[in-house]
Formats: structure tokens, sequence, C-alpha cells
């Protein structure tokens, strides 16, 4: 019988120094990584508690009455997504509201007054989130076999990632789309839910990720699946929505700076005879060109770009 679950890895070695447990770790995160991309992190040095206290004031802030989360509505000067609160259009097929802010002290970050201890409880879990992120992008670096530091020197810029927050609408509906099924356009994903909902296409089957106490989801996105040429896979995902009661995650999107240049590494192309399978771009471009239409689309019909517009047919 195929395997429907996740795979839970467990960090912990990382911090204590356990050669041998970081070792069998990273072969668990290389082999999900080669062959779809998602795997569950515990141990991560996110305080559990903390992540929950976090959730907690996202939930408060969206029982909100609606003139009081407009408040919050997106200023200018956001690298990616607007910073701040929007509710999907009437007529997206995906039903969910959320609030986007970038790291502490982004100048664009707008936020809402309530509740008042939102700010600071972000502040913290967002600094935790990107300590997180360096740790799982060293790892990914190891199991990618790159020099060392390769992937944070390549990546030294903060500036660009954001912590979304969400609420998906319950629905009458079983099987009711939330988020349809995408690909995040970035280096990898974190995600923090309370209920399931969030579900990752293995072998044609969609495997439904259940939440785990203290647990994160992480996701690799298109711009490890480029810099790979595709030896690390984008994770293909989507939310379905809950009957009755309303779904609450938030996820940190580790991203680029803007202006970063990405193509496949001559370590996954020239060095080992392989053809690129992507053109190069600036990731400025297929970050603008994905916001106006995949993860939080505002246009309707959707155009659908993914990183198959970069891609070379052989
Ligand atoms: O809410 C979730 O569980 C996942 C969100 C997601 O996939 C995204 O924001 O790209
Ligand atoms: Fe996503």
């Amino acid at each position: 019988m195929a395997d429907t679950s996740i795979v839970t890895v467990d960090l912990s070695p990382f911090f204590n120094g356990d050669e041998s447990g970081m070792k069998d770790a990273k072969e668990v995160i290389t082999r999900a990584c080669s062959d779809y991309g998602f795997f569950q992190i515990v141990n991560h040095g996110v305080p559990p508690s903390l992540m929950a206290q976090a959730l907690d004031f996202f939930k408060t802030f969206f029982e909100l009455p609606n003139e009081e989360k407009l408040k919050a509505s997106p200023g200018e000067g956001a690298p990616f997504e607007p910073a701040g609160y929007r509710k999907q259009p009437d007529h997206s097929v995906e039903k969910n509201e959320f609030l986007v802010m970038y790291p502490p002290a982004s100048s664009f970050n707008v936020y809402p007054d309530n509740p008042p201890e939102l700010k600071q409880v972000f502040e913290e879990t967002f600094s935790h989130l990107m300590k997180a992120g360096l740790l799982v992008e060293s790892i990914l670096n190891d199991c990618l076999g790159l020099p060392p530091n390769f992937l944070k020197e390549f990546n030294h810029d903060r500036s660009g990632d954001f912590l979304v927050a969400l609420r998906y609408f319950p629905t009458n509906d079983a099987r009711c789309s939330g988020l349809s099924a995408h690909e995040d356009g970035n280096c990898f994903t974190f995600v923090f839910q309370d209920v399931v909902g969030l579900e990752f296409l293995k072998d044609g089957v969609w495997i439904p990720a259940i939440p785990i106490e203290g647990g994160l989801v992480v996701n690799v996105g298109d711009i490890i699946q480029v810099l790979s040429n595709n030896k690390f896979k984008s994770a293909t995902h989507r939310v379905i929505r809950q009957e009755v009661k309303s779904r609450h995650s938030f996820a940190y999107y580790r991203n680029l700076e803007g202006e970063k240049w990405v193509e496949p590494l001559p370590k996954f192309t020239e060095e080992i005879g392989e053809a690129a399978k992507y053109r190069g771009f600036f990731y400025k471009d297929f970050a603008a060109m994905k916001m106006k239409s995949d993860t939080h689309p505002s246009s309707y019909p959707k155009v659908i770009v993914t990183i198959k517009h970069y891609a070379i047919s052989t």
C-alpha cells in the first residue's frame, strides 16, 4: 500500500550536536525532497507555545468586524505580497482572508491595533521562524551537497520574507477549496496549522498534513527546484476547508531578494553533463507574475503562472 503519511523529522540533533542523528535526519530530508518536496519538523527551535499564542491572536483579529480589519488594509512599498489585511474577492473560488507581515521593523508593515498584543507576539514568532529558516536552509544546503554556507550566502537578505496568517471560512460542501493546488514560488515555506486542511500531492494522491504538537510543515519551493535543476521538488499543495468551523494557519515564506538571478547551478548541470531544465530569471520578475496569478489570486478567471514558464522544453 502507498505510504500516505508525511514524514516527521526531529531537528534536536542539530541543537545538541548528535552527529549520527544529524546524518539520519539529512538522509530522510534528502529522500523526501527528492521524491515530492515536503516533510514535517519538530524540535526546530520555535517554541510551540509561542506559535499557538500567535495563532490565537491571529484568530482574535479575524473575528473582529470587517470595518475594524479593514483598518489594516495594505499600504505601499512591500516587495512582493502587499503587507496588511485582505480578503479574497467574492468571485474567487478560494474562500479565505489573510494578513501579510514582513520582518519586524519593516517600514511597510501595517499592524492591526487589535488585539494589541499581536504585533509583539508576531515579531517574536517571526524572529524565531527566521532562525529556524536558517537552520533548515543549511540542512537543505548539505542535503544538496552544496559547498558549506552556499545557500546562506546566496540568500543572505531577509527583507523579502513574509508571514501570512490565514483564516479559511467554513463550508457546508465537503471537499471545498480553501486554496487551489499550487507550488510556492520561493525557497521554502513553513506552515503552522490548527486543524487539518493542508494537503500535498504524492504519487498522484492527495496526502493530508495532520497537525502534530509543535510541528511545522516544510515545503520546498520553486527556487530550490530550479537551483537544483529538479533534484529537489517544489511540492504541489492545496487547502481544503472544514465543515462548521474556520481553519487557521500561518505560513512563513523564505523568499529571495528581488534582484537575485536564479538559474540551475553548475553542480546540477554542466558539472554532471546534464542540460539546464530552466532559463535564468530575476526573482522579482517571477514573484510579480506569481503574485498576480497564483497563491492569492485577485483576478478572475485565473491566469496560472508557474515555474514551467521558465522551463526549457527538451
Ligand atoms: O494555510 C495553509 O495551510 C497553507 C498556505 C499556503 O499554501 C500558502 O500560503 O502558500
Ligand atoms: Fe503554498
